[in-house]
């Protein structure tokens, strides 16, 4: 980075400047619908690795699912990642949670480049952003091109259900023998992909993600698998910018999700970096500054800021 180091409120000033002030909701992903179900491991993955989420027990899941960004009316066919936050509960009460992004990539390759990203994006005098000092910093941080280039050609989700999430960061796994294995992940829609054609991504109303995912899960549950990569030796372990190369992966077990439009999420923080026994979070410095950055956000919302 070639500026001051970026501090969590750094991110929730930005924030308010780009989207507004939204008293008592979330300052990023504000749009967005709650989700319960559960998650099972796959018999390799309980095989392999030495894991608390892993162990083979069927685990209740609390989601999220959401639009990117502060604005709580965004619409639906918007051209941003979409999010998917899970917490597992543990049979001993402790949490883990995940909280991934439709694009395999993120948006720079360190919270003070993103930080000037998101500067350089507010809107002046007139209410727009200035596109040439957007573009001028794109040149200068060639890490913060590859998330936009992959929003330019892939079309937004037709559903919640029919996306890939990403974990994007690295994490490492333990495993039987006491490794330390290097991993990413995605989770992988068992209703496919399928995405916008550019004419509903006109026509959309701008609010139908909800209703299609309560639409789909009348016809029952809604199933993502957990696919592990495993890392090799030349992998990024702490440029989330970067995509791997393809590599090995295995199925590391099935999420289930089986109503949606409750309030069981609201009152949660899925601090990604909040892992159970076996899963180590990476030196990523955008993984880092995540945990201080929602803390804010919580504490704001919860108290009605
Ligand atoms: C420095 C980088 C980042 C900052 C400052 C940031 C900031 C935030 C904030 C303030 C929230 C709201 C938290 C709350 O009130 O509970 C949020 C939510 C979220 N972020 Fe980030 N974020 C960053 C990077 C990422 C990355 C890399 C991912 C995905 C890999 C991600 C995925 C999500 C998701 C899915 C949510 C919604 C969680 C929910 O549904 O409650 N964010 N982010």
């Amino acid at each position: 980075a070639d500026t001051k180091p970026a501090q969590p409120n750094d991110f929730i000033e930005v924030f308010a400047k780009l989207f507004g002030e939204h008293k008592g909701i979330r300052k990023g992903h504000a749009k967005g619908v709650c989700a319960v179900g559960d998650f099972t491991a796959s018999a390799e993955a309980t095989a392999r690795f030495d894991a608390a989420l892993f162990s083979g027990a069927t685990l209740p899941v609390t989601y999220r699912f959401s639009m990117a960004g502060g604005n709580p009316n965004v619409p639906d066919y918007a051209r941003a990642p979409r999010g998917l936050a899970a917490q597992f509960n543990l049979p001993d009460g402790s949490k883990h949670n995940i909280a991934t992004l439709t694009t395999p990539v993120f948006g720079a390759k360190d919270p003070e480049n993103f930080l000037g990203l998101l500067q350089a994006s507010v809107p002046g005098a007139d209410g727009k952003p200035d596109m040439a000092k957007v573009q001028a910093f794109r040149t200068a941080h060639p890490d913060t091109q590859p998330q936009a280039q992959w929003l330019a050609v892939n079309p937004p989700p037709w559903s919640y259900t029919t996306a890939e999430y990403f974990g994007i960061h690295t994490f490492y796994l333990a495993d039987k023998s006491g490794e330390n294995i290097k991993i990413r992940w995605h989770l992988q829609p068992k209703d496919g992909i399928k995405g916008l054609t550019d004419a509903e991504v006109v026509q959309q109303n701008a609010n139908f993600l909800n209703d299609r995912l309560n639409q789909r899960l009348k016809d029952g549950m809604v199933e993502f698998d957990w696919i592990i990569s495993l890392g090799e030796a030349s992998d990024s372990e702490n440029d989330p910018s970067v995509q791997w190369p393809a590599r090995p992966t295995l199925n590391a077990g099935t999420l289930r999700i089986k109503a949606s439009g409750d309030a069981s999420c609201n009152n949660i923080n899925f601090d990604p970096n909040v892992l159970s026994r076996g899963f180590t979070a990476s030196d990523d410095p955008v993984l880092r500054m995540r945990s201080p950055a929602y803390a804010i956000s919580f504490g704001k919302r919860l108290s009605g800021q």
